[in-house]
């Protein structure tokens, strides 16, 4: 292997910068960002409300176009919808009228293309929806219909899963369940994810490395390992090296705030550090 294929992050972002038009001008939500994200590796991300998370992630997955700087997905340019790259997003946006089937079916039929049927059932029976498919998106508990939009966004065989706030709508237990899931799946076909969350909890037990990002406009301001090795146990999560690390990143959040709001009237927004 050459050094460049060694060194060459899955997933790059380089010096993004992304402001928004609105009717009081415009709006810098990023500011020279830059992330790598090496390829079978997850990758959280953190920060204050409205720092620009979502913003930096959908300019990962081509879906946003950056105002300058560039992201690039095994070195090439991202400049539009790539099927190499899946998403997830805090609502699991079945459509009603159709079964389980059906809706993982729909983006294929979009494209005229057919799912790899028996990858589906795999990933359906691996977060226990097998025997589901018939069912309509009501009859779904939210943790069941979350569970179905990852086998939807999988179901392509993305390199790469971006996920937003995925499990933010669901109960602590429900969402400790996603999580492990979420690691069992990656265990057997460790995809390059990159997670946006405001739980700091879910970002320890899932993540390789957590980027900690600066209040809007926003931008990488540092980067923490996760030493603990897998599979993680919910036991972990009351040890003395998490509440420490929990301590350390939450200072960041919080310190970032209020050196900002000392320095304006603004309301601190006490989401950012659960
Ligand atoms: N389409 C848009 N048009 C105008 N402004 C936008 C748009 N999308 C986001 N913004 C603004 O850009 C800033 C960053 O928003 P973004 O949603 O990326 O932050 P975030 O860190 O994901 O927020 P949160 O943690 O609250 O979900 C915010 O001030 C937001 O109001």
């Amino acid at each position: 292997m050459s050094d460049a294929a060694i060194i060459q992050p899955k997933l790059g972002v380089r010096n993004a910068t992304k402001s928004y038009s609105t009717r009081s001008g415009d709006l810098l939500a990023i500011d020279d960002c830059s992330l790598d994200v090496k390829a079978g590796e997850i990758v959280s991300i953190v920060g204050p409300s409205g720092c620009g998370k979502t913003t930096l992630l959908w300019s990962m997955s081509g879906l946003h176009q950056l105002s300058s700087g560039e992201v690039l997905l095994d070195g090439k340019l991202v400049d539009g919808p790539n099927p190499e790259i899946g998403m997830v997003f805090q609502d699991a946006n079945l459509l009603p009228w159709r079964n389980l089937d059906q809706n993982i079916n729909f983006p294929f039929e979009i494209m005229g293309a057919k799912p790899d049927r028996a990858w589906v059932d795999d990933l359906l029976g691996r977060v226990g929806l097998a025997g589901f498919g018939g069912r309509m998106p009501r009859e779904l508990s939210g943790g069941m219909q979350q569970r179905a939009a990852l086998v939807r966004a999988l179901s392509f065989k993305p390199s790469v899963l971006l996920m937003d706030e995925p499990f933010g709508a669901l109960d602590a237990f429900t969402r400790e369940e996603m999580n492990q899931m979420v690691e069992e799946i990656w265990m057997d076909s460790p995809t390059t994810i990159v997670l946006i969350t405001h739980s700091l909890e879910e970002a320890i037990f899932l993540s390789d490395r957590i980027a900690v990002m600066s209040p809007r406009p926003g931008k990488v301001a540092s980067i923490h390992e996760v030493p603990f090795a897998r599979p993680r146990s919910l036991e972990i999560m009351a040890t003395k090296e998490v509440f420490d690390l929990t301590n350390i990143i939450k200072k960041e959040i919080v310190g970032d705030q209020q050196s900002r709001y000392a320095r304006s009237s603004d309301a601190p927004v006490a989401q950012a550090a659960r």
